[in-house]
């Protein structure tokens, strides 16, 4: 099929790049000059495993263009995949769906059936919103009776870090359509998926035990609510754990063990259980606040939801009061803090938990040295202003520092050496944000260790 994907964001490229790998003919819309830029040389703006590798092998069926209004003339389905920021209600903005959906239906050609098909996260009612968009469009133009466009909903469900084995092995594809058209053409979109009828990127192997995706075909509002729903569950079970974490510290017992204890049971579910220093990304805080925002637009109160959200802001906070408890007050000391990214695999530190501790650390007098193997500047621009020093090896970072916190869990930071890093430091106290050390391995490298609910 012919497609056009736009916004290459972590959600655009990877979709359009791994459509075209699967045979579709994709052009790949961003506004950013710079983004395309890199993209037309082969290079993703975004840093995703995987990525350059599938854009390279996709070869002439993956192409990017500047202006939407050129890009859709041939297309059958448009894939939206722009932003969709907080405003400061908290309320997700569309703008930037609406701005491209108003640029496609100017753009289409007449007498043509097209799908138009929202990946961002939008509040529920919005692809109903982008219909009329589209449609006045398309009156204005004349062409409102010849051309058929079917917006549908189909949210998108990657976790960045694994957005590739998301895309090719997704748990799910959920279709909201008001027309069986609609859910025809993503259906045939995403066919090779559905059937797993491809031959894996070599790099990306066919998971063992894999079972095919369900297409989960619905009405366009349930499937908006779908997305926010998932997310704000998946932020609230890591909200629980992190709450009974901080019980486990003062009990005596150990998250993990609790965790580990309580995944094996099928209806909780072993993921999203590792206690640490809480969620944050581009989607969990920003679409928990949406959800909220959507309900006091209806006077309709979320204490789940809420609630959820004051204990990972909390977690944040109770991490630096353990430092502040160890060290005696953390004004005037010198700080590491080993990670900026929100989590491993990505370098967006939107949301971020890992600068959240820094910026707190700044605020109360500490100095902080920070690291990260590949966030480091998207950090030095989210950080501008603050007295942060950036240090690009872990040994140096150390050396005559008086505590050091582990924020995000990083693989190679599992393979330091603990006993050299304790031997240069002037007060061995390790803070493990992410309970990515063994205790008794720390102690015995030397470091007064702690973790998070873990109060051996
Ligand atoms: N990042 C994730 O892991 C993830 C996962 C699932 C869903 N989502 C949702 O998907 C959407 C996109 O997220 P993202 O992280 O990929 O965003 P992003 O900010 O990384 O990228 C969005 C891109 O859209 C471009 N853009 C904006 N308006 C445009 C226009 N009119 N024409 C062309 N390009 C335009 C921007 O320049 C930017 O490159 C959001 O709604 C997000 O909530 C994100
Ligand atoms: O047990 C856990 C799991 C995750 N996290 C944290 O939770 C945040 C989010 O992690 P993850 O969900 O892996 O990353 P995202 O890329 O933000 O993906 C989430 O948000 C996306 C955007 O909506 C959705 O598409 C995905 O399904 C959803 O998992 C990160 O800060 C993690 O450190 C924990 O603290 N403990």
């Amino acid at each position: 099929m012919n497609v056009t994907v736009i916004g290459t964001g972590y959600v655009g490229l990877t979709t359009g790049a791994a459509l075209a790998y699967l045979g579709h003919r994709v052009t790949c819309v961003d506004k950013d000059p710079a983004k395309l830029e890199l993209l037309c040389r082969g290079k993703s703006p975004v840093h995703e495993q995987g990525l350059e590798e599938l854009m390279s092998l996709a070869g002439r069926n993956l192409n990017f263009a500047h202006r939407i209004q050129e890009a859709v003339k041939d297309a059958e389905v448009i894939l939206v995949a722009v932003g969709t920021p907080a405003k400061s209600n908290g309320e997700a903005d569309t703008q930037y769906v609406e701005a491209a959906a108003r640029e496609v239906a100017e753009g289409l050609k007449k007498g043509r059936l097209h799908c138009l098909a929202v990946k961002s996260t939008v509040p529920v009612g919005t692809n109903r919103r982008v219909s009329q968009v589209v449609r006045r469009v398309l009156e204005a133009r004349g062409v409102g009776d010849k051309t058929t466009i079917l917006v549908v909903s189909n949210p998108e469900f990657l976790r960045e870090g694994r957005a590739l084995h998301c895309t090719f092995y997704p748990d799910r594809i959920v279709v909201g359509a008001e027309q069986p058209e609609g859910v025809d053409m993503l259906r045939r979109l995403y066919q090779r998926i559905l059937e797993q009828t491809f031959d894996p990127p070599p790099f990306l192997p066919r998971p063992e035990g894999y079972s095919l995706p369900p297409l989960v075909s619905t009405d366009p509002t349930s499937a908006e609510m779908i997305k926010y729903a998932s997310n704000a569950f998946l932020a609230l079970k890591i909200s629980f754990i992190n709450e009974i974490a901080g019980l486990c510290e003062k009990v005596g017992a150990d998250v993990t063990e609790v965790a580990r204890g309580m995944g094996l049971d099928p209806r909780i579910g072993s993921g999203f259980l590792a206690a640490g220093l809480g969620w944050g990304g581009s989607c969990f805080p920003k679409d928990t606040a949406a959800l909220l925002a959507m309900a006091e637009e209806h006077a309709y109160t979320m204490p789940i939801v809420s609630a959820s959200r004051e204990v990972n802001s909390r977690q944040r906070y109770r991490i630096v009061e353990k430092l502040q408890e160890t060290l005696k007050g953390v004004r005037g000391r010198v700080i590491g803090v080993l990670g900026l990214a929100f989590k491993p695999g990505t370098d967006d530190v939107r949301e971020s938990p890992a600068l959240d501790v820094v910026r707190i650390l700044v605020e109360r007098g500490a100095h902080v040295r920070v690291h990260d193997p590949v966030a480091m500047d998207n950090a030095r621009r989210a950080l501008e202003g603050l007295e942060v020093e950036f240090f690009r090896d872990p040994y140096a970072l150390v050396s005559g520092a008086e505590a050091l916190v582990l924020a995000t869990e990083w693989p190679e930071y599992r393979h330091l050496d603990l006993a050299r890093l304790a031997g240069t430091m002037c007060t061995p106290v390790l803070l493990d944000g992410r309970n990515l050390f063994d205790p008794e391995e720390a102690r015995r490298a030397g470091w007064t260790y702690m973790g998070i609910g873990r109060w051996a």
